[in-house]
């Protein structure tokens, strides 16, 4: 195989280079259209100028990559490796001409062909390669490990189809391929040099001791690779995404001139298939053999590239520690630590305990959720029919794990129950565990991994997550950020704590009225936008009460459409009592498979119908759920909203990363004890915040409570007229039973405890209604979470997975 990449001679990319002259961009630009896009500027359709403008940005990206790739081989720097089943990234174009330094240039010489930046970047499909906060973290990691210096790579797979799209029909969720790869992705740098075989299945033999592995099947992972350009262009690491390739030509040729066209390439769709498609259950693992394919897939290609970097500057395997940190974004990667510990073993000849202990020393664990459905259990007999090597390995170690618990009577085990815990395999593996929250990693410690934590006191630690500044500021709210830069001068984009600076202006009426005009601005943006894609006219002087995030109960959907019934019961109660006007925004994807989940979508589409067309009430309460939220509709929606729902039950969300994203750009949050909300709440100050609901504690003993369901809604007038009106059909007149499943389990069960936490819900909801009738109160409330929201950054966080569990220096 020839030498790799990042091996071969470079033209000198220190020297960075100085940011182009309008001129000079203006002459790329035209360059690329005519010669990569083969357009004249008379003949370029919006797309023709996206490519070019792309590629003449692309070109600024590849000097700071190759200085980067060299210095890091060069000075032979320790190397982090992130890989993660989904990297949420959205769109590229305008985040890297932000982080090129180009955004101005761009913007003035798309001018001079009457073009607006805006118009040419809304073309680029999202790369929706993630369900929702975990692949989206994984995103903003990227960002701030370049901008930080950080040598790293992040391995994904280079799914043909991302998440879903979605659309309604009647209300109802309707899924659709997404299909990014449509047109060209002048993102990509594709390196068929760089292709790893993966075997599955197969058989072992033992010989002289060693075991031999001899997969059934193989596939050829292939790479392609995006340059992550950190914030002022300095850096530049890799983002690696895996493409699944038949290893041989499996195309039947004799099958095709006998005319069975399908059968001839089946075997080759079957390979292809590793990569083709996203799983897309959000916190709920699908359990699917595919599934551990694809997880084996991109690990086995992954730690195959990184052994072969590894090994092409140094000789022995057992200083891998001090050279890779490879960072398992939950379970889905959990499969490393056997692999590794096989690739040692098998073929490198390495004492199997003494390759246990190496490959400790490399991997570190985030944990995500303590949702019992979203743990990993691969069946034995699946694991040995697709990794029969690994299930050994597995195996071994949950007996030497068994040994390390001495006489527990009831030791816990990674095999139990004839299924591999893959949360425990990636504990028993790693130097390093983490939680994404404070509260999380207290729970992680004292409820899910109780027993290691004992095992393995200090190797457990809380890194709350954090949100990249440059995505969700910078670019998602050119006119707040105008106005920060304005005030406290630049620098604040790479040093997120130098927000506080702008404490004292809380108190400052014109700097109060200037915050309000680029909020009024965002709002007027978003509005704009949501009428022309997709027909929803809001009133822009309304207050925006924002819900978005992936559609699950725990998230608590459910609790703001009752809400929100109520609401409207009360104005059409009282219609002259002043009410403020409020609009109600939903977004969110439901899994495909989830029912309860698409129900709730359905009911807040069945209440938006009749709520949005009561001639008494529309001017002052209306609900919109505009389809197909992503990341894209993220960087519209989430400046223009005025207040941040975060109301799981306490202790089911692990972190959140949308309220972050909420409060840095000036909305208040309503919102329980859990996640990062405790922290959040902490940094902006409880005056600042509207809590309410059951604490953690408090959610397990009103579980404990038989009929604490019933005995809330007896409890709650208001609730239970909501209940009252869903079941006659108010909302669902052609279908009167349509929720009579979801009321059953809000009377008998309520396991989110909707019912339990409503009035106090209610409650808060007034506290914002009062505190929106004061704006002075309201910017002033709002100005201070955005000067206390620095500690959210993710190079904060990244700051500490440097320090806490990768040990690696910054190269800046
Ligand atoms: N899987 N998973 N977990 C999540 C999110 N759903 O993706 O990871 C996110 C990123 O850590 C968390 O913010 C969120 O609370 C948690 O539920």
């Amino acid at each position: 195989m020839s030498q790799p990449i990042d091996a071969f001679e470079l033209r000198d990319a220190a020297a960075a280079q100085p940011a182009p002259t309008p001129a000079q961009f203006r002459q790329a630009l035209l360059r690329h259209l005519q010669y990569t896009v083969g357009k004249s500027p008379q003949k370029a359709s919006l797309f023709d100028w996206r490519i070019a403008l792309s590629h003449a940005v692309r070109d600024h990206a590849v000097d700071p990559w190759f200085n980067a790739t060299r210095r890091t081989w060069d000075e032979d720097r320790k190397r982090v490796y992130y890989l993660s089943m989904e990297f949420l990234i959205g769109r590229l174009l305008e985040d890297q001409a932000i982080n090129l330094g180009l955004r101005e240039v761009v913007v003035q010489v798309l001018g001079e062909f009457g073009l607006s930046f805006a118009e040419v970047a809304e073309g680029e499909p999202d790369a929706a390669l993630g369900n929702g906060g975990l692949g989206r973290l994984a995103a903003c990691y990227l960002e701030s490990m370049a901008t930080m210096g950080c040598p790293a790579y992040g391995y994904g797979l280079r799914y043909e189809h991302g998440l879903f799209r979605q659309h309604f029909e009647n209300g109802r969720q309707i899924e659709t391929p997404e299909n990014w790869l449509a047109t060209d992705n002048p993102w990509d740098f594709t390196r068929p040099e760089v292709a790893y075989p993966v075997g599955f299945g197969g058989a072992l033999a033992e010989h002289n001791g060693a075991w031999i592995w001899s997969p059934g099947s193989q596939v050829l992972a292939s790479a392609h690779d995006t340059p992550v350009v950190g914030y002022g262009g300095k850096w530049a690491n890799t983002l690696r995404l895996w493409a699944a390739m038949p290893s041989a030509d499996l195309f039947d040729l004799n099958r095709f001139n006998a005319g069975d066209f399908a059968a001839a390439s089946e075997p080759e769709a079957l390979a292809r298939s590793l990569s083709r498609v996203l799983y897309p259950n959000d916190t709920t693992d699908g359990g699917k053999e595919l599934r551990l394919s694809q997880e084996y897939f991109l690990t086995s290609a992954s730690v195959q590239d990184i052994l072969r970097r590894y090994l092409a500057a140094h000789q022995d395997l057992l200083k891998l520690p001090e050279f890779v940190a490879i960072q398992m974004n939950d379970t889905h990667p959990a499969i490393a630590g056997p692999e590794l510990i096989r690739l040692l073993v098998d073929e490198h000849g390495v004492n199997f305990d003494t390759a246990v202990q190496t490959v400790t020393g490399v991997l570190g664990y985030t944990n995500h959720t303590l949702l019992p459905e979203a743990l990993e259990r691969w069946s034995v007999g699946l694991m040995r029919k697709v990794l029969p090597r690994h299930l050994q390995i597995i195996e071994t170690l949950d007996t030497q794990f068994i040994q390390l618990q001495g006489s527990a009577p009831d030791p816990v085990r990674l095999v139990s129950n004839d299924q591999v815990s893959m949360g425990d395999l990636a504990f028993a593996t790693s130097h390093k565990v983490n939680g994404v929250s404070a509260l999380h990693t207290e729970l992680v410690s004292k409820d899910l991994f109780p027993v290691h934590n004992e095992l393995h006191p200090g190797r457990i630690v809380n890194i709350t997550n954090g949100i990249t500044p440059r995505r969700w500021l910078k670019l998602a709210n050119p006119s707040l950020a105008t106005l920060i830069t304005d005030t406290i001068g630049a620098g604040w984009e790479t040093d997120l704590e130098r927000l506080r600076e702008l404490e004292p202006y809380a108190d400052d009426p014109a700097f109060r009225d200037a915050f309000g005009r680029s909020k009024r601005q965002a709002k007027e943006h978003f509005t704009g936008w949501l009428a022309q894609e997709h027909g929803i006219e809001l009133p822009a002087d309304a207050l925006f009460d924002a819900q978005v995030k992936r559609l699950h109960e725990y998230k608590r959907q459910l609790l703001n459409i009752l809400w929100t019934i109520a609401h409207w019961q009360r104005i059409k109660r009282d219609p002259q009592a002043g009410w403020a006007p409020r609009v109600k925004i939903f977004g969110g994807k439901a899994a495909p498979s989830y029912h309860m989940a698409k129900l709730i979508i359905q009911l807040i589409n069945d209440v938006a119908n009749v709520v949005n067309n009561d001639p008494e009430t529309s001017h002052l309460l209306r609900v919109a759920y505009p389809p197909n939220y992503g990341v894209s509709m993220a960087e519209k929606l989430i400046p223009a909203a005025d207040l941040s729902e975060q109301i799981s039950t306490a202790g089911m969300e692990a972190s959140g990363t949308g309220n972050m994203k909420f409060a840095l750009n000036g909305a208040l949050t309503i919102g329980t004890l859990d996640g990062a909300n405790v922290e959040i709440r902490e940094h902006v100050g409880a005056e600042n915040f509207f809590l309410f609901g059951l604490t953690t504690e408090q959610v397990a003993e009103r579980r404990a409570q038989p009929g604490h369901a019933r005995t809330a809604l007896e409890a709650s007038q208001t609730l239970r007229d909501v209940l009252q009106a869903i079941a006659e059909g108010v909302f669902s007149p052609d279908d009167r039973h349509r929720y009579d499943g979801l009321l059953d389990a809000m009377w008998n069960s309520d396991w989110f405890l909707v019912a339990s936490d409503f009035e106090d819900y209610d409650r808060a909801q007034s506290e914002v209604a009062d505190c929106y009738g004061d704006p002075d109160r309201w910017q002033r409330m709002a100005i201070l979470n955005v000067a206390r929201m620095g500690y959210f950054s993710s190079d904060r966080s990244i700051r500490e997975y440097m320090s806490q569990i990768w040990n690696v220096e910054s190269a800046l």
